[in-house]
């Protein structure tokens, strides 16, 4: 395969993507003025997610959809338009990657057609001999990407617990060619130190890159460049769509070259995100800023009524949290997704079940809540052994907290709380089982909405 801008690259008519005047071939300025508004001061993120130019001849509100495969040549010696095939670039796209970039503090962001498609455009960075640094908590998907890599491309992937900076210090050699970061983990919400883990891998090896996964934030909560990262990641299936009506995948970077190389691939390989998805996405972004508001609102309260009942949770917006000041020193909030658990995993199984208004469901993000237990479900494909090695208990629940009104989603956790036999009740109130407040016989009594 030839490389960006080599003179085979161009003989084989894929030079026009690489012509040095811009990013893709396309007339437009390598990274995105900052929007400013009248006053000379740049604008908040909650208007930049809003705020398009848009350069289309009728002045759409709405982005068009350029639904077309091919674009018309002025002439026959490959001079003439902007595009001339949609895996190599379509406007719609090139609109929704430029928003992207300025939502994201990024010089370019390019988008693709999953979270776990960025992940592996990314790794094709890597080659045979190459060291990966990464995690012992991360989504099951990447996990499960990196251990093929690992048994067929010849990578060698450590898993520390990236909660320990000291960890990865005892790893990284000259040899690591990436570290890979989740904060917070899915679905164990452990928070990583994003700045001293990309100095300890820089120094270690100047030209390792250091790869963060924002998912489960999204750039309205954490921008991961600003913090030391080379590479963003994020799944656009999550926050930044909101409605689980799409797959996307987003990569953002400040450094020129590095786009070029990750642009090389996705053109290459042909899993750039299609015009109707890149219309939607664009939509979805419009309002992240509301709906995640919203959600983390319901989700903090959410977390503290089951805290308070005497249940394990994680969630970085609790003070409990064990690195609280940390996640806080490097994120505006604490995001939707909090996990808890029962100490049994069939008391975990029947909550689940007989939850209604919380949708059985992998993924999260959406404006509607869900509940999931990741062993079985999003995290299934690590097995079994390796999730006892890495301590992720079998009982654990993910709660994906939607924008529904609060008391309803707590009433109906409670309902199945006490449907599961989760609970103890007592005259002053209900506890977890186990807990240390808990006391008395369960009862069938479904606790009123004061408890
Ligand atoms: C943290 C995280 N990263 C990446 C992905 C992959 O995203 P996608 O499903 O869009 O491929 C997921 C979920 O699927 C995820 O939870
Ligand atoms: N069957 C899918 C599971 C997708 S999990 C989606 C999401 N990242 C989550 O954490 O819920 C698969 O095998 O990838």
């Amino acid at each position: 395969m030839s490389e960006p801008g080599s003179s085979k690259a161009k003989a084989n008519g894929a030079g026009k993507a690489f012509t040095a005047r811009d990013i893709d071939g396309h007339d437009l300025p390598p990274s995105p003025a900052p929007s400013t508004p009248r006053s000379g001061r740049k604008y908040a993120l909650m208007t930049e997610l809003v705020f398009t130019e848009g350069s289309d001849q009728y002045n759409a509100s709405s982005v068009p959809i350029y639904q077309s495969a091919t674009f018309k040549q002025s002439s026959a010696t490959g001079g003439g338009g902007e595009y001339d095939y949609t895996r190599s670039g379509n406007p719609t796209r090139t609109h929704l990657e430029r928003h992207l970039a300025k939502i994201m503090n990024a010089n370019r962001a390019l988008v693709v057609s999953s979270g776990m498609g960025a992940l592996d455009v990314i790794t094709r960075l890597l080659r045979p001999g190459d060291e990966v640094v990464t995690g012992d908590d991360l989504y099951g998907g990447t996990n499960r990407l990196l251990k093929y890599l690992s048994s067929h491309g010849g990578i060698i992937v450590h898993h520390v617990d990236t909660t320990n900076p000291e960890a990865v210090r005892g790893v990284v050699s000259s040899k690591t060619a990436m570290v890979l970061l989740e904060t917070p983990t899915n679905p164990l919400i452990k928070i990583v130190d994003i700045p001293s883990i990309a100095t300890i891998a820089h120094t270690a090896s100047p030209s390792a890159l250091v790869a963060v996964d924002n998912t489960m934030l999204s750039p309205l909560l954490q921008n991961p460049l600003d913090l030391g990262a080379d590479i963003v990641y994020e799944s656009g299936t999550k926050y930044l769509s909101g409605h689980h009506d799409l797959m996307a995948g987003v990569i953002a970077i400040n450094d020129p070259a590095l786009g070029d190389r990750l642009y090389f691939t996705i053109n290459a390989s042909g899993c750039g995100l299609s015009p109707f998805d890149s219309w939607l996405l664009l939509r979805g972004i419009k309002t992240l800023g509301v709906r995640m508001e919203k959600q983390q609102a319901n989700a903090q309260r959410i977390a503290e009524y089951l805290e308070s009942h005497g249940f394990k949770v994680r969630y970085p917006g609790l003070k409990s949290h064990p690195q609280y000041d940390l996640h806080w020193s490097m994120a505006r909030g604490a995001g939707a997704v909090l996990s808890f658990e029962t100490g049994d995993v069939h008391v975990s199984e029947r909550i689940v079940e007989s939850a209604r208004l919380w949708a059985i469901s992998v993924s999260f993000g959406c404006v509607n809540s869900l509940i999931s237990m990741p062993c079985r479900m999003s995290h299934a494909s690590i097995d079994e052994k390796t999730r006892r090695e890495r301590n992720m208990p079998e009982d654990i629940i993910r709660l994906c907290v939607g924008i529904e009104d609060p008391e309803d989603l707590i009433d109906d956790l409670r309902t199945a709380l006490v449907q599961a036999g989760a609970v103890n009740i007592t005259p002053e109130g209900f506890h977890a089982l186990g807990d240390a407040a808990s006391s008395g016989e369960n009862s069938n009594a479904v606790p009123t909405p004061s408890e």
